[in-house]
């Protein structure tokens, strides 16, 4: 919970914040940019937000990793709009609230185009801190469990500065996540920005790309599709999971409470990749196998070969059988 030190207090108050906000007699809707709105956590957020009559959502998308179609229960909506728009160009919108998600999140979507995954993260966060400072927003950035890089200490705290490579291939990630991180506490310092970090752990459930490459998805396409589940060596190699909803909650209650962050959002307890494929197989395919695979060896977090300009085929949630292994949990592990 605590976040780094008491060196976080900023030297200037926040910029004012739209006039509309203050009017006695008119009290205006919330309204909420969510840059990656269209992507699997983003949608799901979007979803939440718009249950609330009292916000307007605006979503920003590139649309790499994100889909349309996640948002497409909106599309007409009053309270709603979805533009097309890349965070690495400047964006003039009016605007109280921030949830700036907005960049690729699986390891092999972001390393397929490293130097705009960098981009992403520092220039399209600056804009959009740029875009906060204007308008008086407050901003809250999806930052990554990744920020700790290979982990010494497990599980890991948010005091702890981790243990990172500034040229691995995850680099363009991890270093950009930490860079953005860098760029939001020094717009807090120096201009007053209001600030959230969440730093994200493994997240699943429906609406995940099935092709994201990430281990949950892979497992349960592969025990679909009666293929062996692919567990990368070691195989004692722990992750803390969180169900999309759960992780929704947590960054809605970051935003609207006054702890800065960073804020780990994940689960206390983690899986071992050999467990997580017991689990998997026992829940949608008992017939299948469970392989080991060794890891590319340019990074040993590294899992899988580059995808071959891969394109979004299927998409979950949609499927009967995925359906009834995220339900067992009622949306949670254990
Ligand atoms: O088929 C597979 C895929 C992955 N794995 C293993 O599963 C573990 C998790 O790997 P993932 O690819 O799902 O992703 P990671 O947990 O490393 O990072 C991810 O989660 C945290 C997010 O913030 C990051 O954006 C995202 O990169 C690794 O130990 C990997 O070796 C397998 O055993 N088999």
């Amino acid at each position: 919970m605590a976040s780094n030190g008491d060196n976080n207090a900023s030297a200037k108050p926040p910029p004012e914040p739209s006039p509309l906000r203050k009017a006695k007699f008119f009290q205006a809707n919330m309204r909420i940019l969510v840059t990656g709105g269209a992507g699997f956590i983003g949608s799901h957020l979007v979803d939440r937000l718009m249950q609330n009559e009292k916000n307007e959502v605006i979503v920003v998308d590139n649309y790499f990793t994100g889909s349309k179609d996640n948002l497409k229960q909106w599309f007409g909506h009053p309270r709603f709009e979805l533009i097309r728009h890349d965070v690495t160009e400047p964006l003039l919108v009016e605007v109280d609230q921030i949830y700036h998600l907005a960049c690729p999140a699986s390891p092999i979507f972001y390393k397929y185009n490293p130097v705009k995954t960098i981009k992403t993260n520092v220039i399209g966060t600056l804009n959009m801190l740029g875009l906060a400072k204007r308008v008086g927003a407050r901003i809250l950035l999806t930052s990554t469990s990744e920020v700790y890089g290979d982990p010494l200490i497990h599980p890991q705290d948010e005091s702890y500065w981790g243990n990172v490579n500034p040229i691995g291939v995850r680099s363009c990630y991890d270093e950009g996540k930490r860079v953005a991180e860098t760029l939001m506490f020094d717009y807090h310092r120096q201009h007053g920005i209001e600030i959230r970090i969440a730093r994200i752990f493994n997240t699943y459930g429906p609406r995940m790309n099935i092709d994201d490459g990430r281990v949950v998805s892979n497992f349960i396409a592969q025990a679909i599709r009666d293929e062996p589940l692919t567990v990368q060596l070691p195989g004692t190699q722990t992750r803390s999971f969180c169900y999309v909803s759960d992780m929704v909650d947590g960054l809605i209650r970051l935003m609207e409470g006054d702890n800065t962050g960073p804020i780990n959002i994940g689960n206390p307890g983690e899986f071992t990749m050999l467990e997580l494929a017991e689990n998997v197989k026992e829940l949608i395919n008992p017939d299948v196998q469970i392989i080991t695979v060794e890891n590319t060896p340019d990074d040993p977090r590294q899992r899988k070969p580059d995808i071959t300009k891969g394109k979004i085929t299927t998409r979950m949630g949609t499927n009967d059988q995925i359906e009834r292994w995220y339900s067992p949990y009622g949306g949670r592990f254990p």
